[in-house]
């Protein structure tokens, strides 16, 4: 233990884990936040005026109801992580706006944010494969989600519709801005007339590439079935169903883009 630790009479080591004991209210607080609808409700067009929380309460319940108390706890906590900024005048009331990792939460134009990636890391069936992790470590050979639900997380979700819809929005909501950054800056797509993304959900990447990069022809979107059957139609995207451990289509050069942690 350091000195200065030691003088402190352990007070900081004591309180780090008793926040990392409790760490489960962050994920679970922005769940709340994002379920309840408070980011596009402080957001309200750009407005991002300073609410207390029962303001913000009559805007996701205008019929009334709810309990302004429970959601300012959310909001409190959610502050103390960068998601909100809260606004107190000397004996006023608290007010939450967004700050800018709260603003990648709210809807845009195109109806995406992050969101539906943040709903889709939390549903009930990620979680319940979450306390097995420890036997991850002791027996490798079956993964924790599979111990639990019976196969792997992929396929559970193509028989799934919801699931598997979340994803796609999950993975379009994080996507299009990556991409955003990612073609500004990148020329590497020279000399290619036909692309296969593997693994490209909805499609996105590739519409991104082929708008900015009109010399490739074709774009070929590769994923399950079950995902490429919902993809919508995108001008020079073919939607190609199948699994990538087993064969991928042929073109002048592969895409695929995961996301690490
Ligand atoms: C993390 S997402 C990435 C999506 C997209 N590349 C992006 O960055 O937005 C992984 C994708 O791989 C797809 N996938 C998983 N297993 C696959 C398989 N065996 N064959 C083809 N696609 C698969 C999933 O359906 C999902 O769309």
């Amino acid at each position: 233990m350091e000195d200065n630790e030691c003088r402190d009479g352990g007070k900081k080591v004591r309180l780090a884990i008793m926040e990392l004991a409790n760490m489960i209210s962050v994920p679970m607080s922005l769940t709340a936040a994002i379920r309840l609808h408070v980011p596009d409700a402080i957001w309200q067009g750009g407005a991002n005026t300073p609410l207390s929380a029962s303001q913000i309460l009559t805007r996701i319940l205008p019929s009334g109801g709810g309990d302004a108390e429970n959601l300012q706890r959310i909001l409190r906590l959610l502050t103390s992580y960068g998601v909100f900024s809260e606004h107190r005048e000397f004996g006023g009331e608290r007010k939450y706006s967004l700050t800018e990792i709260g603003k990648s939460l709210v809807t845009d134009a195109e109806g995406l944010s992050y969101a539906p990636y943040v709903l889709q890391h939390h549903q009930d069936a990620l979680m319940s494969a979450w306390p097995l992790v420890h036997e991850a470590v002791l027996d490798p050979t079956i993964e924790p989600f599979v111990k639990v639900h019976g196969e792997p997380a992929y396929s559970y979700y193509g028989k799934k519709p919801e699931m598997n819809g979340l994803m796609r929005k999950a993975m379009s909501g994080v996507s299009v801005p990556f991409m955003t950054s990612v073609l500004d800056g990148y020329d590497g797509f020279k000399g290619v007339k036909r692309l296969v993304d593997v693994g490209g959900s909805a499609g996105d990447c590739l519409r991104m590439i082929l708008q900015k990069h009109p010399f490739i022809c074709e774009g070929v979107n590769f994923d399950l079935p079950e995902v490429v059957a919902e993809a919508p139609s995108i001008p020079g995207v073919t939607h190609f169903g199948g699994d990538m451990f087993k064969s991928i289509p042929a073109a002048d050069a592969i895409f695929m883009k995961v996301h690490h942690f």
